[in-house]
This record gives C-alpha cells, sequence and structure tokens, in this order.
C-alpha cells in the first residue's frame, strides 16, 4: 500500500438488515450507508449485535431478510479480520507464508507466491515493525505481534473496504498506536475502514463517524453526534430490555425460510 491516496474505496449500503442466529434475531432493521473512503467505529454494549454486523457485511452471514450492497462488489474487494479469538494459529505456518495468505485471490491457490508479492509480504512486515520475523512460526508469536501480522497481510490484500472487529482488545499502549497510525493511512489512502471498538476515548480521537446498535440502530453519523449521553443511556435500556429468546420479525424470517426452500 502507498501512502499517497490511490485506492478508491467501497461504499456500503446496509437496507434494513435483519439477522438471527436459530431464528432469534441479533440485530433488525438495520438501514444506512457508509460512504466512500469513510473511517466508522461501530459501538455497542456487549451483545448489542456488532460482531454480526460486520460478518453480515463481510458475507461471512446471510440475512433473514434486508441486504447490504457493496460497491464495488465481490469478495476480492473487501479484507475482514475477525477478532482474534476466533482465528486459529496453532497451525506450523511461518509469518511470512501468514501474510502472504492476503495474496492468495491475485495469486492462485495453485501458483507459488513471486518475487513481487514476496517483497510486497516482506514490505508490509517491515510498515508493521516486523522486518526480520518472516521465518517464524506464528504459534510462537505473541499476540500482539499476531496482531501486526495479521495488519501486515491487510496491507497485502489491498482491499478497498476494510472490516476490523475489535482489532486493539488486550494490546499494550505500543502496538494499539501503531496499529492506528496504520488505519488512519489507510484512511487517507481512501480506504473505506469499519472497526468494532469499545473505547469511546479511541473512538473520539480517530474516528470520524460512528454507528451505535443495541440490536437496532440507535445512532449513526459524526461521531460527536453520536457519541452523547443520550443516546449511550438509550442503547443501554434497549439492551437490557432485550428479550434473548425473541421471535421478532417473524414475517420476514418465515419469508426468508420459504425462499431457501
Ligand atoms: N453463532 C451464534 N449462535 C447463536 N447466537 C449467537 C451466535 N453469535 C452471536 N450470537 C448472539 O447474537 C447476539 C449478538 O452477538 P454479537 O457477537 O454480534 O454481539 P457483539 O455486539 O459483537 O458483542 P460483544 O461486544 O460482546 O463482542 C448475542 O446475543 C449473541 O449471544
Amino acid at each position: 500500500m502507498s501512502t499517497a491516496k490511490t485506492a478508491s474505496g467501497a461504499a456500503v449500503a446496509v437496507e434494513d438488515l435483519t439477522v438471527a442466529y436459530e431464528r432469534h434475531p441479533a440485530i433488525h432493521h438495520i438501514r444506512g450507508r457508509f460512504a466512500a473512503g469513510s473511517l466508522t467505529a461501530i459501538i455497542g454494549p456487549n451483545g448489542a449485535g456488532k460482531s454480526t454486523l460486520v460478518k453480515t457485511i463481510a458475507g461471512t452471514l446471510r440475512p433473514v431478510s434486508g441486504r447490504v450492497r457493496r460497491d464495488p462488489a465481490g469478495p476480492a474487494r473487501l479484507a475482514y479480520l475477525p477478532q482474534q479469538s476466533e482465528i486459529e494459529r496453532g497451525f506450523p505456518i511461518t509469518v511470512l507464508d501468514t501474510v502472504l495468505l492476503g495474496a492468495w485471490r491475485r495469486i492462485g491457490w495453485h501458483r507459488a507466491a513471486g518475487r513481487a508479492e514476496t517483497e510486497a509480504a516482506l514490505a508490509a512486515l517491515d510498515a508493521v515493525g516486523l522486518a526480520h520475523f518472516e521465518q517464524r512460526g506464528v504459534s510462537t508469536l505473541s499476540s500482539g505481534q499476531f496482531q501486526r501480522v495479521l495488519f501486515a497481510r491487510l496491507m497485502v490484500q489491498d482491499a478497498p473496504l476494510i472490516l476490523l472487529d475489535e482489532p486493539f482488545t488486550a494490546l499494550d499502549s505500543k502496538t494499539t498506536r501503531d496499529l492506528l497510525a496504520l488505519v488512519e493511512r489507510w484512511h487517507r489512502e481512501g480506504r473505506t475502514i469499519i472497526a468494532v471498538l469499545h473505547d469511546f476515548e479511541q473512538v473520539r480521537a480517530h474516528f470520524p463517524e460512528s454507528l451505535l446498535i443495541a440490536r437496532e440502530l440507535v445512532a449513526w453519523g459524526p461521531t460527536e453526534t453520536v457519541l452523547t449521553p443520550d443516546n449511550l443511556a438509550a442503547a443501554r435500556r434497549i439492551s437490557e430490555a432485550w428479550d434473548e429468546n425473541a421471535v421478532a420479525c417473524h414475517a420476514a424470517a418465515e419469508d426468508a425460510l420459504r425462499a431457501r426452500a
């Protein structure tokens, strides 16, 4: 990734989105738009549906109703970093090969990485402060070093849309600062970035837009208009009153199930 504004960010439209697990809705009727090139924090209480929303935008979950439209579309056009707890790293793979996985859509499964891809991966490792780590096994890294490797992989993916789920959780302040600087660089390059975060101070300082959810949309827009005491109190209230066993959006769920049958 260059530091110039080279990438054209993707716009993401969320249209009346309802997502359920075994017919219990996790989020419902979310609608709005991430502008191309925007930098947005998704915030909300535990269990508010933040990861569910990001996974649905990434295409790993299917909505029961509504839809996500990404422009430009296509799986190669987005890079998604799940929560670290969801990533298996017990297998014997080197740091370099992990970063090169970011290029597999361009390389294809059947071809070995060429010199250009390897150089890009080494440059990305250098940019995240891990030059000379390339032959280490990923299982030997600390969690902060591993997160740096995953950020290097995102750089190699070179996508116009980047989705990050709690990317700074359990990282020390230096690692967080370094990775936040990369996020800001990607923003300057014109990419669209959406990140699930819990640290309001960090959101206020670095994320111009915020989306606050509590299963339903509470507020979405410039961070200073979203992160208000009233909105945060409303999110807490809605979250605490939520019935985990609700089968809301009944008609929509029935329609979707019929359509799939
Ligand atoms: N695979 C699953 N099967 C069933 N229910 C799930 C599944 N994943 C999430 N849920 C439920 O969906 C709701 C939203 O979960 P989600 O992980 O999206 O919330 P979150 O806002 O990201 O939470 P946190 O801040 O705690 O990470 C929760 O009630 C959760 O228990």
